[in-house]
């Protein structure tokens, strides 16, 4: 069903499809919004398997000139955690919008089980990555319809071990009418961190083959966090994931860390080779957290 369209008369026969139509449209309108160049070719609607390739890629903002990647080239293979760290404005995010296709490479190009992102159906490439962002919307909405939304077939048996995967389970049941319990305006607030982890329950219910992290636990302490990204490990085993951060306990476990510095790769490899660098950024970002912390 084409929501845009949909005539407004229709909208008037039950609450609950106004606001998920509401709520579709809002999401489209964020899209149209900034993505009217981003064109989609029906010709490749594979099922990924979620091996990703970045070519060369250097990307410049439209709107402002920014150059916020310059020649990046990485490779994540099925099933591997890729981590992603640097400064405030380094280009991790934009790592995540260029794979989500949110905008086109300006140089380079981005593969997925070696095709190019430009050449899949948008529907077919989206529907298969789970984007948790940095900023979280929820909808206001029940629980239950914002950990569902944009599934055609939701299933409560997957809703309710998303929600526990995503480590929001034992608070939702303890919010008077559970999945039902309605958030946002007409709602209950959640706090920073629920949010974030409703969000990533909305990711992981779609059983996606490649799962991004966009910051999506800045809001929750260092010890939540170890314990939520140890329960996605299971998870994170059976798809292709990135970790984007800027907080070194995030990032730790991920098979490969790229460091990113001004839109430039400046090392990449594990926690320990990383840290083995002494004169490395790596390093240094570890040290200042170390102090903030302890501080
Ligand atoms: N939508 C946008 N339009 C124009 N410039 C942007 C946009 N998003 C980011 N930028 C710019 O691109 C550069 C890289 O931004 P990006 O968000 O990728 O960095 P980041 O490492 O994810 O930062 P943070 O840790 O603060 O989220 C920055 O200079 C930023 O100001």
């Amino acid at each position: 069903m084409n929501l845009l369209t949909w005539p407004v008369t229709a909208l008037g026969w039950t609450s609950s499809l106004v606001q998920r139509a509401e709520a579709s449209q809002a999401r489209i309108n964020e899209f149209l919004d900034q993505k009217t160049d981003i064109i989609s070719r029906q010709n490749v609607q594979k099922e990924l398997v979620g091996d990703i390739v970045f070519e060369h890629v250097s990307f410049t903002y439209p709107d402002t000139g920014i150059q916020a990647l310059r020649d990046v080239s990485f490779r994540v293979r099925p099933g591997q955690t890729l981590a992603v760290i640097g400064n405030t404005g380094s280009g991790k995010s934009t790592i995540a919008a260029l794979l989500c296709r949110l905008y086109d490479v300006t140089d380079g190009a981005i593969k997925v089980d070696g095709t190019d992102v430009r050449d899949y159906s948008l529907r077919a490439l989206r529907g298969q990555i789970g984007y948790v962002p940095q900023d979280v919307f929820l909808f206001s909405d029940s629980i239950r319809n914002n950990i569902n939304f944009g599934l055609d077939q939701p299933d409560e048996a997957r809703m309710l071990q998303a929600a526990k995967d995503a480590d929001v389970y034992q608070n939702i049941l303890a919010f008077p009418e559970g999945f039902d319990t309605k958030v946002g305006e007409r709602g209950i607030t959640l706090s920073g961190g629920q949010k974030q982890r409703v969000s990533m329950a909305r990711a992981l219910v779609k059983e996606p083959k490649i799962l991004i992290l966009d910051d999506s636990l800045s809001a929750v302490d260092t010890k939540t966090e170890n314990a939520i990204l140890g329960s996605l490990q299971r998870i994170m085993a059976q798809r292709t994931s990135l970790i984007i951060s800027h907080r070194v306990s995030s990032v730790k476990l991920a098979d490969e860390i790229l460091v990113l510095d001004d839109g430039v790769i400046v090392q990449h490899g594990t926690h320990e080779a990383l840290m083995a660098d002494a004169t490395g950024l790596y390093r240094a970002l570890y040290e200042r957290q170390l102090q903030t912390e302890e501080a």
